[in-house]
């Protein structure tokens, strides 16, 4: 964690939604004379699951950072209810792998607000996660799918207001993606948390999620999958294999691009075409 970390954010005086568990507005993030967020509004309820899209290096983990507090805002607004409690599960880790390390173990290298979870708490969070019984299992000895639950279960000690997973699906093949999004919103709907996903797993991320921010350094486009997957600044974005993936959607974009987008296999050369914005995750805006 970098020194910036620490530094406090802006707070919002007006508008203030006290429902709201992240409130990020009009987000800037300059590095290099280069803004890699511009602009970006974000909004987190409790109970919403929220997905963020967008080829590589449109800023995803940026404004996850700024979401946890890891990265202060250089323009706008970033508030976070007070107290907020949130829960991390990481792409992977990289543990030393000649480290004995049995899942419970790995489950109390964080600690609880000051003290180690007890064994039943961690029985339980394995079971919510969906990887009951693992405990005695050496961490390295998990698979992919395993791990991921373990990790999870480690973020559900917290007990989270909000979760916030990077890659939630990465490294599960197309069964363990479809039980892993499921899991979440069992948890979701369990315990009213808030939960904020990046995925590159277009299809699964519309089928699991209330709302999708697709980003491409500014918001290319937001809203229900349904209609995001019909806007044009996403169908530029990730092509028609994007737009394969996704139920066709409306979307009117007002403004043009200045720049050239990255894009996956099968993508239009840019998204000029048509993309502008008016999408905002921001029930306020
Ligand atoms: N500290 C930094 N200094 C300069 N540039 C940075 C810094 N951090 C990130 N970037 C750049 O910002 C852009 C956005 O990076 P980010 O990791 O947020 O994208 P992403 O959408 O998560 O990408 P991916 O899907 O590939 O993981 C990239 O071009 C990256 O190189």
């Amino acid at each position: 964690m970098t020194a910036a970390a620490h530094r406090p954010v802006a707070a919002v005086a007006d508008g203030v939604d006290p429902a709201l568990l992240v409130d990020i507005r009009r987000l800037v993030i300059a590095r290099d004379g280069r803004r890699l967020l511009d602009g970006v509004d974000l909004a987190i309820a409790p109970g919403r699951i929220i997905s963020l899209i967008g080829p590589n290096g449109a800023g995803k983990s940026t404004l996850v950072k700024v979401a946890l507090g890891l990265i202060a805002p250089d323009e706008g607004t970033v508030r976070r209810r007070p107290g907020l409690r949130i829960g991390y599960v990481p792409q992977s880790l990289a543990v030393d792998r000649t480290l004995p390390l049995t899942a419970r173990r790995f489950m109390t290298l964080a600690d609880i607000r000051g003290r180690r979870a007890t064994a039943a708490e961690i029985a339980q969070a394995l079971a919510e996660a969906g990887a009951e019984g693992l405990e005695n299992r050496s961490f390295h000895s998990l698979s992919g799918g395993e791990a991921k639950r373990v990790m999870l279960a480690r973020a559900l000690l917290q007990a989270p207001d909000l979760l916030v997973l990077d890659e939630a699906a990465a490294h599960l093949d197309m069964p363990g993606q479809i039980a892993f999004y499921r899991t979440l919103r069992t948890i979701r709907d369990r315990r009213g948390c808030g939960i904020l996903l990046v995925s590159h797993d277009l299809h699964l991320v519309m089928s699991a999620t209330d709302h999708v921010l697709c980003l491409n350094g500014h918001v290319c486009c937001s809203g229900h999958p349904d209609d995001v997957s019909r806007d044009p600044a996403f169908l530029a974005l990730f092509g028609p294999m994007g737009a394969e993936a996704l139920a066709p959607y409306h979307h009117a974009h007002d403004h043009v691009h200045d720049h050239v987008h990255i894009h996956g296999a099968g993508a239009a050369d840019d998204c000029t075409a048509g993309c502008r914005q008016t999408g905002s995750t921001h029930p306020h805006s």
